[in-house]
């Protein structure tokens, strides 16, 4: 079927919604065609423009709901429909994680080809707002004022539409973020704009200011500011720290860091402290980690402890085995698992994150952990071929996986337990039908909601070997 002889550019069509993507957009059909529309909720029978056409599909414009889903919910913030930050606003809670659930079990099925694996239900949060330690605020000056925000969705403009012009909407306001957060940059807004700092522009790469990063330690109020700049001299660098720590007391470490790298990527090569620590001290229960702005660290402080006792349960320690905790960032897994297993090995590619393990083993006098800095690709190959045999490997890779080298490694030391614990579920499905392929039976699928308001789900597994 051709969707372009059926339906044409600008053509309004009804469409009833079935189902959701991965990215969060409603999906129905029109004469059979598959219709992706955003901010649609399945169930809604809804009035949609076609915005675009291709072979097989087609998406559209939502124009007018005739029939309002059950789940459909009124969004909480002004700014939802134009904001790319969250994109399930417009739907009920509980249906949200329900989704998710279908979300991993459709990806198991047609991506691991695993139809067979149960899912459990979706972990979810009694109050699922303001959970963010972290922002990233785009910077912009319009009519001569400086702003802070997120960009609208698709575009590289902010949000502007608190009805005062020039005043971008979702920046000080998320309801994701943590309300210290969203004080925090408020204030630096305005600090900013008394000091007339000189923007960035993407479009000329020229000038000074790029990207404004706050990160908060929930346990100890601790917040850090990075300041993602160009290079070249700042001449009010020193001013703009002094007002800064006078008007929010919280901020322990002001760091600029300068970004001569190319778009996407969010920090550059050298950080320079400004004031305080180069780090913030955060507890994930009676541990404490130092955070540096290139470490990693899960961005919802609430959902933290359950996603890790998950990983604690499946890994099943009995205090004697080796556990290889592959993609560790600033160790908090493998700090997590020290007290129940004999050894633990992290490892991991970015310096400053096995740098503030090291120190967070240190700071919490656990003494059976060692780091190792490089790629897992490599690193699990070379300790296979070394002979090394753990009895639990822990698998926290980025949104893209693990990389072949790093499975072929798992089956070469026959690890007998597989802690999988994945932010993609397509990429989680694809390594987990890879791992059944190398002889692993998998036990229990739990998603846990690490990201509520947005279709991202993070996902724990336990895989065992079939043999053992
Ligand atoms: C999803 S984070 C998990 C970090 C940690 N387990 C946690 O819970 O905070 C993935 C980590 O893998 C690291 N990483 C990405 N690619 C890697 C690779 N090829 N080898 C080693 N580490 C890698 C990232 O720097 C990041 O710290």
């Amino acid at each position: 079927m051709t969707a372009k002889l059926f339906l044409k550019k600008g053509e309004n069509v009804e469409v009833g919604i079935t189902g959701l993507t991965h990215d969060g957009d409603g999906v129905g059909r029109y004469l059979g065609i598959p219709v992706f529309v955003p901010l649609t909720v399945p169930g809604d029978k809804v009035l949609a423009e076609i915005s675009e056409v291709k072979k097989n599909f087609a998406r559209g414009r939502l124009k007018l709901i005739c029939t309002g889903s059950l789940w459909r919910r009124d969004p909480v913030c002004p700014a939802f429909t134009i904001c790319g930050g969250c994109r399930l606003q417009q739907m009920d809670y509980e249906e949200q994680l329900s989704r998710k659930t279908r979300m991993v079990k459709d990806s198991l099925t047609r991506i691991g080809h695993l139809p067979e694996v149960e899912v459990k239900e979706t972990i979810g949060m009694k109050y699922p707002w303001h959970y963010r330690n972290k922002a990233s605020y785009h910077v912009e000056e319009r009519q001569g004022k400086v702003s802070l925000g997120f960009y609208e969705k698709g575009t590289h403009r902010l949000v502007y539409n608190s009805g005062e012009e020039g005043v971008a909407r979702s920046g000080p306001e998320c309801l994701l973020v943590d309300k210290d957060i969203n004080k925090a940059a408020a204030v630096i807004e305005t600090i900013l704009n008394k000091h007339r700092v000189q923007v960035y522009n993407h479009r000329q790469r020229r000038g000074l200011l790029r990207q404004v990063i706050l990160r908060k330690a929930s346990a100890t109020g601790e917040c850090m500011a990075v300041f993602v700049t160009g290079p070249g001299e700042w001449p009010e660098e020193k001013d703009i720290a002094a007002d800064l720590s006078e008007q929010l007391p919280a901020l322990s470490s002001l760091i600029r860091n300068i970004h001569q790298g190319p778009e996407g990527i969010e920090l550059g090569l050298e950080n320079r402290l400004l004031t305080g620590q180069k780090y913030i001290t955060d507890y994930i229960e009676n541990l404490a980690f130092r955070i540096s702005p290139a470490s990693f660290y899960q961005v919802n402080p609430r959902q933290t402890p359950v996603l890790y006792h998950k990983a604690l349960e499946y890994a099943g320690l009995n205090g004697g085995e080796i556990v290889v905790d592959a993609y560790s960032g600033a160790g908090t897994i493998a700090l997590f698992l020290a007290g129940h297993a004999g050894m633990v090995y992290g490892l991991e590619v970015v310096p400053e994150a096995v740098e503030d393990a090291r120190e967070n083993a240190v700071l919490n006098g656990i003494k059976n952990v060692e780091f190792r800095r490089g790629e897992v690709e490599k690193l699990l190959p070379a300790m296979a071929s070394q002979g090394l045999h753990p009895g639990v490997v822990v698998l926290d890779p980025p949104r893209r996986g693990c990389g072949i080298a790093a499975l072929e490694a798992v089956e070469e030391m026959e690890t007998p337990r597989v802690v999988y614990v994945s932010c993609d579920p397509g990429t989680l499905a694809r390594d987990l039908g890879c791992l059944a392929g190398k002889g692993y039976r998998i036990e229990e699928v739990q998603p846990v909601e690490m990201f509520p308001w947005t279709p991202h789900v993070e996902t724990v597994c336990l895989m065992s070997r079939k043999d053992k």
